[in-house]
């Protein structure tokens, strides 16, 4: 079905082993081998290449092409990501649901990290490395931008394409994907050389959906894709200074789970299904999905500040989720709390939580701040990493939606204003959250992508028309 141009000459490579078990008659061919598999049928079921030799289609090129003449079937989408953090798995889950909800069985979506299964290190390690990194802010300051010059980044994730070839091909061909997504800064250059390699760029539409805000990493801009999906304008303009075209970029949007611009809220309901307190003002206190920041020491000083001495009463409830980190929700839940307070691991349904809440205290991760803007919650940014999370600080300050403090003592004192004698300010700072808020971004995103792929069925079936 398609040239596959092997590096390393070996016996019975995944690659192989892959293709062997997808295609039970698929034997592998250089690009000056002949064709030796003409028994086997296309997809599609008319396309043999025997018959289409008879129809006078000699051309090898051209055969291929016949053979990927499929209209009306079931295409497949295979979205890359990897669990460094939380956004990049939230972002693939909202493509994959507003594909379901706007396309049903159109599209078989699957969301894989190709590295981890596929390939070794460094590549398949990304999430550990990412974490400790980001742990020891210093080392990612200096990772993040020394690796930003493109020379510097291009050969490096060149010589890794080299060595992995196989191993990748085997990943991206094993679901033999129509479209591919990439949700991740690293993983555009990568398959865009395996696939110019094999041929298949103009077969296998590729688009970026990048899911940083702001100061996003160069490895997200590659000029090879056919779509860049850019969640804000200074997004834009980064892929536009780094030579991208108008007609590659298009901006609707970070995309979130559907579930939260769908999701119908009504607060009361949510508290008593979650069980909190109907009558208090309520905080959310979160970290991303690994539970980063200062959220202990916020936490406590949330403990003091939302507690009336005087009228020994709270004013405040406090919802903490701790994501991934264990050891933050068991230090948690053994302190003495004055004030009510729920402390959660990891949550599926975060739109039920922030839908319950009446602001959030976060590190600037865009996930959580586009999620927050939906609900309308104002925001406290309470840290950032650096790099990527620097530019959303202005993002959420800048138009209102929020603050930033590093401090969890003024943190905490906002809460209490906000909770008191400074409730215009909370009302204010969510109704400028709401405007700033792109609930319908997902979905333009994966309309768009569809328009792709008929654009391109449209341009193959020209094709065969043309020929016949
Ligand atoms: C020596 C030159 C290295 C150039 C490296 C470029 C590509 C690296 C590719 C694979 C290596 C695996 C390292 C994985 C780290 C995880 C990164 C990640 O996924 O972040 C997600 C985050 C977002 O979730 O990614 C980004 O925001 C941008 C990615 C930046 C790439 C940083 C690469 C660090 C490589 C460490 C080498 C140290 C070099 C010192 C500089 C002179
Ligand atoms: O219990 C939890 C905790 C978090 N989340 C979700 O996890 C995501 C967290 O994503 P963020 O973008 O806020 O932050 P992360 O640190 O987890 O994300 C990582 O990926 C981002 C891009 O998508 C940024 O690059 C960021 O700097 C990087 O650390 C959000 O959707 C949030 O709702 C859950 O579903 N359940």
């Amino acid at each position: 079905m398609m040239k596959v141009a092997s590096p390393r000459a070996q016996d019975d490579s995944i690659t192989q082993k892959v293709f062997r078990r997808v295609y039970s008659n698929f034997s592998f061919s250089t690009v000056d081998d002949d064709y030796n598999h003409n028994r086997r049928r296309s997809r599609s079921g008319d396309y043999g290449k025997e018959s289409l030799r008879k129809r006078g289609f000699e051309d090898k090129e051209q055969v291929m092409e016949m053979e990927q003449m499929g209209a009306e079937r079931i295409k497949t989408v295979l979205i890359l990501m990897s669990d460094t953090g939380g956004g990049h798995r939230a972002s693939a889950e909202a493509i994959r649901d507003a594909f379901n909800i706007e396309f049903g069985d159109d599209y078989r979506i699957i969301i894989k990290d190709v590295w981890k299964e596929y390939t070794g290190w460094p590549l398949n390690d990304m999430e550990r490395q990412y974490k400790f990194m980001v742990k020891h802010v210093g080392l990612w300051s200096v990772a993040f931008h020394g690796t930003s010059p493109k020379w510097i980044h291009r050969s490096y994730l060149s010589a890794l394409a080299a060595y992995y070839a196989k191993e990748i091909e085997a990943g991206l061909m094993e679901y033999k994907p129509d479209i591919i997504i990439s949700v991740h800064p690293l993983m555009q250059h990568i398959p865009l050389w395996v696939m110019k390699r094999q041929g298949l760029q103009k077969k296998v539409i590729f688009v970026t959906v990048i899911t940083d805000l702001n100061t996003c990493h160069r490895t997200w801009f590659h000029h090879g894709v056919s779509r860049c999906y850019c969640p804000s304008k200074e997004v834009a303009k980064r892929a536009l200074v780094d030579g991208l075209g108008d007609s590659q970029i298009r901006v609707f949007g970070l995309p979130v789970r559907p579930s939260f611009p769908r999701t119908i809220i009504c607060k009361d309901d949510l508290r008593k299904e979650l069980e909190i307190d109907s009558n208090l003002p309520a905080v959310l206190l979160m970290g991303g999905g690994e539970g980063m920041g200062p959220v202990q020491k916020t936490a406590q000083a949330l403990g003091d500040s939302l507690y009336d001495s005087k009228e020994r009463k709270p004013i405040g409830q406090l919802i903490v989720i701790c994501g991934r980190n264990k050891t933050l929700a068991s230090a948690l839940a053994s302190h003495e709390w004055k004030i009510p307070i729920k402390i959660r691991g990891f949550e599926t349904q975060m739109e039920k939580w922030m839908g319950a809440c009446d602001c959030i205290i976060t590190k600037a991760g865009p996930g959580t701040i586009a999620e927050a803007l939906i609900c309308g919650l104002p925001i406290i940014l309470n840290d950032y990493i650096p790099g990527q999370e620097k530019g959303n600080v202005p993002y959420v300050v800048d138009n209102g939606a929020g603050i930033f403090t590093r401090s969890p003592k003024e943190t905490a004192k906002t809460v209490a204003g906000w909770f008191s004698s400074k409730k215009n300010e909370l009302y204010k700072m969510s109704e400028d959250a709401l405007k700033l808020a792109q609930p319908e971004a997902v979905f333009d995103i994966v309309k768009d992508i569809h328009h792709l792929s008929q654009q391109q069925q449209q341009r193959i079936q020209l094709y065969n028309d043309y020929s016949y």
